[in-house]
């Protein structure tokens, strides 16, 4: 993979269409819009161009073309885009004309973000901002990602690690004023000062765990005994045919996932098997990934059906007691709400109560953080801090404060990718679509 190669890729869907988008990103754009279109238009003008294959002089489509020029590009690289009628067919002749061009290859998944990047367009935080838009699947996730695209973790870890590079400087000019490699009584109370401010700060943003939630949606796991109603309830959630049901006990034994939308929230309805001894294999290992399941959840909905015999509830965060089967008009004991998938009787108050626990749960708003990731390199940021200030406290020398204040900046900067990402970024870019 050369990265002076000029890069083509679909950036839109593969489906037919009724436009198709080709991208091109390289030193060769030009020179390809060129042969192919007979004349490059004005820039970032869109212009009709009858495309030919240049070999054949064949023509391959009535194009709408943009010329970008590099460095106000996306990739920050010269930049060219045709867009092309969505049929199969077009796109192949599209596409076999690009390969066939010298110095010009189809681009690995991610390969146009990658180079924005690394040419400096974008830092690591608003790629991975653009990751999520472009996984987002309910409102809460899209305007979450848009925020981070936009740059506003971004832009929050660039401040923090200016604060800090100050005091690194305060402590750093200490050091040529005392003789015993203390730091001076009048800078030590600025510089505390302003760690303080600064633990304070990330302690705020790493209590914020909605922005992690929000991205990979709040897990909500329905246990109970066998019978118990859990796929059936799983099914009207989802409103489709999603796992099976039968009045055999011990039907599921796999753990099922929906994703479902609750105003914008992004919920994930777990179904597992029904909690019992049993003596076979496949069940009991069905059993077990259900206790997991459950004991790793957001909420737990506990199912008692009316029968009885749902056995002690697994240790979960938040667990709500719902019984099922409220059409046999069975006396219940206990439950904070009863459902019946029968008749559809406590539905509506079902959700209502998972809308109120995704809502508890997710839209604190202000979440800076949404990846472990983040919430690594802060919390290592954030015990820097709060260790150099115990230093001083301490009277430390001013060379290992200085050092351990390094530290808080070498982690804010894995962020953006200032620092320590190599061996994220592959892992990152192969995570998108070709064309991206
Ligand atoms: N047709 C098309 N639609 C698209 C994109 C694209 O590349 N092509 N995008 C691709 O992701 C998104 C829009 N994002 C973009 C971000 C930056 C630039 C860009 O050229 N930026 C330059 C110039 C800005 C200007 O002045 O117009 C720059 O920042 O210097 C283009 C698109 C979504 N829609
Ligand atoms: N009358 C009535 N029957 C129900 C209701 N919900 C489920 N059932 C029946 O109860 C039986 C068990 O339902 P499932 O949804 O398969 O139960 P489960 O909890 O997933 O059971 P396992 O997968 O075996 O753990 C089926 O025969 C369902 O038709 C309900 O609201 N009312
Ligand atoms: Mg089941």
């Amino acid at each position: 993979m050369r990265s002076d190669d000029t890069i083509f890729a679909i950036a839109s869907g593969y489906g037919r269409a009724a436009v198709s988008i080709v991208r091109l990103s390289g030193a060769r754009s030009r020179f390809i819009l060129e042969t192919m279109a007979g004349s490059v238009p004005d820039s970032r003008r869109a212009s009709v161009r009858l495309l030919r294959d240049p070999a054949s002089g064949e023509p391959l489509d009535q194009a709408l073309v943009l010329w970008m020029p590099g460095p106000h590009s996306f990739t920050g690289e010269d930049q060219a885009e045709l867009h092309i009628h969505g049929g199969l067919a077009t796109r192949a002749a599209v596409l076999r004309v690009l390969g066939s061009l010298n110095g010009c290859r189809a681009a690995e998944a991610g390969e146009f973000t990658r180079r924005a990047f690394l040419n400096g367009r974008m830092d690591l935080s608003r790629v991975e901002g653009l990751a999520d838009l472009i996984d987002a699947e309910t409102e809460g996730q899209r305007r979450q990602a848009l925020l981070q695209l936009e740059g506003r973790l971004g832009n929050a870890a660039e401040g923090w690690r200016e604060d800090i590079l100050q005091v690194l400087a305060l402590i750093e000019a200490s050091l040529d004023f005392s003789d015993e490699g203390d730091v001076p009584e009048g800078l030590e109370a600025d510089i505390l000062r302003r760690l303080k401010v600064l633990g304070e700060e990330l302690g705020r943003v790493l209590a914020n765990r909605s922005g992690e939630r929000l991205r990979e949606g709040l897990t909500v796991v329905l246990a109970g005994a066998p019978n118990a109603g859990k796929s059936t309830l799983l099914n009207m959630l989802a409103k489709r045919d999603v796992a099976i049901v039968s009045p055999i006990a011990g039907t599921t034994r796999d753990v099922i996932e929906v994703h479902c939308d609750l105003n914008g929230l992004p919920v994930v309805i777990v179904d597992t098997a029904g909690l019992r001894e049993s003596g076979d294999v496949i069940e009991q290992e069905g059993v077990a990934r259900a206790r997991a399941r459950a004991e790793a959840a957001d909420v737990v909905l506990w199912l008692l059906p009316p029968e009885g015999g749902a056995g002690e509830p697994p240790s979960a965060r938040r667990l709500l007691r719902v019984g099922t089967k409220a059409d046999l008009n069975l006396v219940r004991h206990d439950c904070d709400l009863v459902v019946s998938a029968a008749t559809g009787e406590g539905l509506p108050e079902l959700i209502g109560l998972l809308e109120k626990e995704a809502e508890a749960a997710l839209g604190q708003g202000e979440a800076l953080l949404t990846r472990e990731r983040h919430r690594r390199a802060l919390e290592r940021a954030h015990a820097s801090v709060i260790r150099a200030m115990e230093m001083l406290e301490f009277d430390e020398p001013a060379e290992l404060i200085a050092e351990e204040v390094r530290l808080a900046s070498r982690a804010v900067g894995a962020i953006t990718g200032r620092v320590d990402v190599e061996d994220m970024l592959d892992r990152l870019f192969s995570s998108f679509c070709i064309g991206k």
